[in-house]
């Protein structure tokens, strides 16, 4: 069995693969202050239930967009897994092909996703990670990772108008039933989902004709479920995409 752990900005996904298969799925949150001994009472807990034995653990692998967190995670598995952890980050043979001005910019969950995503689906291909902040990654037909969009994530969208205007709540991320509101919660809401989605859609068709081609979009991450429906160009949600992807990158680099 091995480790696969994605450090977002809001969430920590671990993932038990057996072979090709994911056994369990984890989601905890991204404390900034959390110690070694404290994630490690963490993952003990998350094994115990599950049933899993850390000594069965033969690899570890780690994306992290989140640098402070690095050291912490990297010396809770030597201290609690056993396991000195593979991370995901120059030296590491990702088998993508990155265009970016600067590849060591890139998010590692960028290079994981696009990874899984020309892993499981046909290229040219767009990912959009709702995360933190939402992500689009573009693929040529060749497989070569061409960059894409960084915007504000929902969460940051919503939170921002009750932070900023007085009379604005914080709301819950459902959708409305219509786009009239006819109340605060509802206005806002429509805003933000019908508005999201439409943004979705806006960039996705700029990328296409910048890519001169009819990428297939794929989209996932935290709020994936809650917009891809709204949205006119999102083919497919997968939500373990980036699960999939550190699987197959330890594949890589193991021996
Ligand atoms: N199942 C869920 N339902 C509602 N909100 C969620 C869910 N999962 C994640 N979120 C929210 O979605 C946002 C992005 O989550 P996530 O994809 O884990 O981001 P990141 O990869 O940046 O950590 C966060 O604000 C988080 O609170
Ligand atoms: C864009 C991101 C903040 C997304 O992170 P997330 O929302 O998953 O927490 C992350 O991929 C990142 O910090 N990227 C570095 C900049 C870049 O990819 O160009
Ligand atoms: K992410």
């Amino acid at each position: 069995m091995i480790l696969v752990v994605d450090v977002g900005n809001s969430n920590i996904v671990l993932g038990i693969y057996k072979k090709k298969e994911l056994l369990h799925h984890f989601r905890i949150s991204t404390s900034r202050q959390s110690t070694v001994d404290e994630y490690g009472v963490m993952i003990h807990n998350l094994f115990q239930m599950s049933g899993i034995s850390a000594s069965k653990i033969e690899g570890v692998i780690i994306s992290s967009v989140v640098p402070p967190l690095v050291n912490v995670l990297e010396e809770m598995c030597i201290k609690y897994v056993g396991k000195k952890p593979l991370l995901v980050g120059p030296g590491i043979k990702t088998g993508l092909n990155l265009r970016y001005e600067n590849p060591r910019e890139v998010g590692a969950d960028r290079i994981v996703n696009a990874v899984a995503a020309i892993d499981r689906y046909q290229c040219p291909l767009v990912v959009v990670d709702f995360g933190t902040a939402t992500t689009f990654d573009c693929i040529d037909a060749e497989g070569n990772y061409l960059g894409g969009a960084i915007v504000p994530g929902i969460g940051i969208s919503t939170e921002a108008l009750y932070q900023r205007a007085s009379k604005l709540p914080r709301i819950e991320l459902e959708k409305p039933k219509k786009v009239i509101g006819r109340n605060t919660v509802h206005a806002m809401q429509a805003g933000i989902i019908f508005g999201y989605a439409g943004q979705v859609d806006g960039i996705v068709d700029r990328i296409k004709d910048e890519m001169k081609a009819a990428p297939k979009v794929i989209a996932t991450g935290g709020l994936a479920e809650l917009i891809a429906s709204e949205t006119r160009t999102i083919e497919e949600v997968n939500p373990m995409l980036t699960l999939e992807g550190l699987r197959i990158i330890y594949e890589r680099n193991k021996g």
